[in-house]
């Protein structure tokens, strides 16, 4: 079987606020999107790397790779102004039959082990898709008014998201929706059953500042 990682790395990080796009700040000594493609590549489940990034950044990444002695085999394509249109073009260089998983480049904790396990689960039935239960108890908020919601019902959503090629190439064919904020809820609007698999509450995404010193803080205890 061929097994694909998808890396997404095509966002600005807005909301992160600092100068470059935070897939390239450091986290211990390197970017952060250099931890999440190490994950990957490792045995004993080696896959393919697929590296997508803005073209703009395509100069600078090669520089870092250089300056940080970065030699993990890799194929960069370019980044869309959506994360749909990013991974879309991730997939225009999948082969079927395979496995692909999407990762976020921004959520660097991951252990290669969980990665595999993820593969091993999507080859058997279709997908994977990582979750952890809601710690926090959860309001949802209408009309200035807030009620409280059963948290047993709620997960949270991680990457890196599993899937057999054939559903997920047939589901990027579909026009982009807003509400498509993840790879399991475009594969889910052709009418796949989302199989939830267990998450890692130390995978966390890299979004705002402070998300960097919990990096920082986690990946000194790995
Ligand atoms: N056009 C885009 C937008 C996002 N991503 C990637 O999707 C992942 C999750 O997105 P998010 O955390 O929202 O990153 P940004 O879009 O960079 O952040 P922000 O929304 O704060 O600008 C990131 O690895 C990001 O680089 C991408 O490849 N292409
Ligand atoms: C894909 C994702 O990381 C799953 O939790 C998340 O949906 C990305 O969200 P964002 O809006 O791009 O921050």
């Amino acid at each position: 079987m061929t097994y694909y990682a998808i890396i997404v790395a095509g966002g600005t990080g807005s909301r992160m606020g600092a100068q470059i796009p935070k897939q390239f700040l450091e986290l211990k000594g390197l970017p952060i999107l250099m931890h999440s493609i190490k994950a990957f590549y490792q045995w004993p489940l080696v896959p393919k790397i697929i590296l997508v990034m803005h073209p703009d950044y395509h100069d600078h990444w090669k520089k870092l790779c250089e300056e940080h002695k970065f030699t993990t085999p890799h194929t960069l394509v370019s980044g869309g102004k959506t994360r749909f249109e990013s991974v879309k073009n991730g997939l225009t260089l999948v082969n079927t039959p395979s496995v692909v998983a999407i990762h976020d480049a921004v959520r660097p904790l991951i252990s290669h082990q969980f990665i595999v396990d993820l593969f091993h689960y999507a080859q058997q039935h279709g997908n994977a898709i990582p979750a952890v239960k809601c710690r926090d108890s959860i309001r949802k908020v209408e009309n200035n008014a807030s009620i409280a919601l059963n948290r047993e019902y709620y997960y949270l959503v991680q990457t890196p998201q599993c899937f057999s090629s054939e559903i997920l190439l047939k589901a990027y064919e579909q026009d982009y929706k807003e509400e498509f904020t993840d790879d399991a809820s475009v594969i889910e609007h052709m009418g796949v059953k989302i199989l939830l698999t267990d998450g890692d509450y130390k995978n966390i995404k890299i979004t705002y500042p402070e998300d960097l010193l919990f990096a920082e803080a986690i990946i000194g205890r790995l």
